[in-house]
């Protein structure tokens, strides 16, 4: 952890002082002393974790759980309502009635930034990121290196919805008189990934509110100890690491509703508020649960993974009706057990996979009698078990083998990014193998090493990746927008490879479940 430069954050602090922002925990009714600078430092100071979401909030002293860390008030937030006390938006947006939520603070984002320094809210909006890595950024490349087709499609499916709905919203942009590139599909796709990136929940609006050093905090999955070390969370997995009932999204989908759970907007105070999650001590990160996501739905919203996500998952598709039992009349399962069917992080089918599986698998002499069984979580018959662990085991085979890259072709694309983080240094790497230059003693190797049948594989994704990159520089001057796509690239691979870990882990799982009798 570094602290922050306390200078580059003075202009924030100080207007977040004169908002009533502060840390200072609240005595009986009353606030304790109200400070009109600076707003932190009392339970929270800004600082670096360049591992774990890079600027973030650290304890600035010893924390107890549930203690109350932050207060922002209603008028220091961004949300529907502040879009409201601007007279000339209101008037805009009352032409175009049908734009939704997040469309209308869209627009009211959009329309404070390009006020520039006038605005009142400029200190703020000046810390604000300037890119992100959300599936609306995603080009054509980074969906398709996903691999998997839910993921693929669900990143090909944002990228239009963010079109559609900046086209539906360019009007008022231009009615508001922003500036052109205020106006412009990039400006949208950044304002749009800002809301989806940092609002909050609050009651009244349902694209949240963004809510000024409330925004800073990281987050933290539901369930998972803070302390504990990402190599080790990744490999280790423990009794407590089991998800709970509470933690599952029955609800198929993510809600912005669902998006913070340690802290909520307050109306008998007016002020949003925030309070520990957990112990900390002074100079640990103090973390947020925004929700509950698998890794795909954070790479979606806030565009980053989870080395270790208990909550993360893997869709199965059900056997057609007669892949198990040709010809055998069977009744037709349940809606709700037809919902949530996946492989959990551990490898484990879901309840309701398992279940739908020992129905198909049973045979209809044994249904009538203990289909009960499996509708308890309970095995048919032991032969009609090994059928389902069988049919499992090789549909997660073939999963695999699906895709287009095996794991170590993953493992080693990602080892050659990280030795060449640029697209300029990852295209001299192109040229020297191509060219079959000796490579320098510093040169990284992992390519030339890579086993002999893996490197045209490897290739000739780096290749593609060059190739999609096309206003890439060919000299060594860093290229920012280039270099971005490259982090997406490289968290589409990371992300297929926790896929793959996961179809692994079943695939061990059947294999325990076939051998042990
Ligand atoms: C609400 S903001 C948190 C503050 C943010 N780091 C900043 O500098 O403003 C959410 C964003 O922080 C990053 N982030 C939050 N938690 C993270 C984590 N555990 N690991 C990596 N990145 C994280 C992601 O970029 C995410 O979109």
């Amino acid at each position: 952890m570094a602290d922050e430069d306390a200078d580059e954050y003075k202009d924030l602090l100080n207007w977040a002082a004169s908002r009533g922002i502060t840390d200072a925990p609240f005595v009986g009714d009353k606030p304790t002393s109200i400070r009109s600078t600076p707003s932190l430092g009392f339970s929270i100071r800004i600082a670096t974790f360049p591992d774990a979401g890079g600027r973030g909030l650290a304890a600035a002293r010893d924390l107890k759980l549930g203690e109350l860390i932050l207060r922002v008030p209603e008028k220091a937030l961004m949300n529907g309502r502040s879009a409201r006390l601007d007279a000339e938006l209101t008037r805009a947006l009352a032409l175009y009635p049908s734009l939704s939520h997040v469309q209308v603070l869209c627009v009211h984002l959009l329309r404070e930034i390009a006020k520039g320094r006038t605005s009142e809210r400029f200190p703020y909006l000046v810390h604000l990121p300037r890119y992100y890595h959300t599936a609306s950024f995603y080009s054509p490349f980074e969906a398709q290196a996903l691999q998997v087709k839910d993921a693929v499609s669900m990143a090909e499916g944002v990228v239009q919805n963010s079109r559609e709905e900046w086209l539906q919203a360019r009007p008022v942009l231009e009615k508001l008189g922003l500036g052109r590139r205020f106006c412009t599909l990039q400006g949208w796709l950044w304002a749009f990934a800002t809301i989806s990136s940092r609002t909050l929940y609050v009651p009244w609006d349902e694209a949240g509110t963004l809510c000024p050093v409330g925004d800073f905090f990281n987050y933290a999955c539901p369930g998972v100890p803070y302390n504990l070390p990402p190599t080790a969370q990744d490999t280790q997995m423990r009794e407590g690491d089991l998800i709970s009932e509470e933690d599952v999204d029955t609800s198929g989908g993510i809600e912005i509703r669902d998006r913070l759970r340690d802290g909520g907007f307050e109306d008998e105070r007016g002020e949003y508020c925030f309070y520990a999650r957990q112990d900390y001590q002074e100079g640990q990160q103090v973390l947020l649960c925004y929700g509950t996501y698998t890794n795909l739905e954070l790479l979606e919203h806030y565009g980053f993974l989870l080395p270790f996500n208990p909550n993360d998952k893997v869709h199965i598709e059900l056997p057609t009706a007669d892949e198990f039992n040709p010809g055998a009349v069977r009744p037709p399962p349940e809606a709700d057990l037809l919902m949530n069917l996946f492989i959990d992080y551990e490898g484990k089918p879901s309840f309701s996979l398992l279940s739908n599986l020992r129905l198909r698998a049973a045979p209809a002499t044994l249904l009538k009698s203990r289909h009960h069984l499996a509708l308890a979580g309970q095995q048919i018959s032991p032969e009609s078990d090994k059928a389902v662990f069988r049919w499992l085991k090789s549909k997660c085979e073939k999963m695999l083998t699906s895709c287009p890259t095996s794991f170590d072709v993953d493992e080693l694309l990602l080892a050659v990014i990280d030795s060449h983080p640029s697209v300029a240094e990852i295209q001299k790497l192109l040229t020297v193998y191509k060219e079959d230059f000796l490579p320098s003693p510093t040169e990284n190797l992992e390519l030339l090493n890579a086993p002999e049948h893996l490197q045209p594989v490897i290739l000739n994704e780096l290749e593609s990746f060059i190739a999609s990159a096309p206003h890439t520089e060919t000299s060594s001057t860093p290229s920012w927008p280039s270099d971005l796509r490259l982090e997406r690239w490289r968290l589409a691979i990371q992300w297929r490879l926790g896929y793959k870990k996961i179809v692994r882990r079943s695939i061990s799982h059947c294999s325990r479940m076939l051998d042990c009798d």
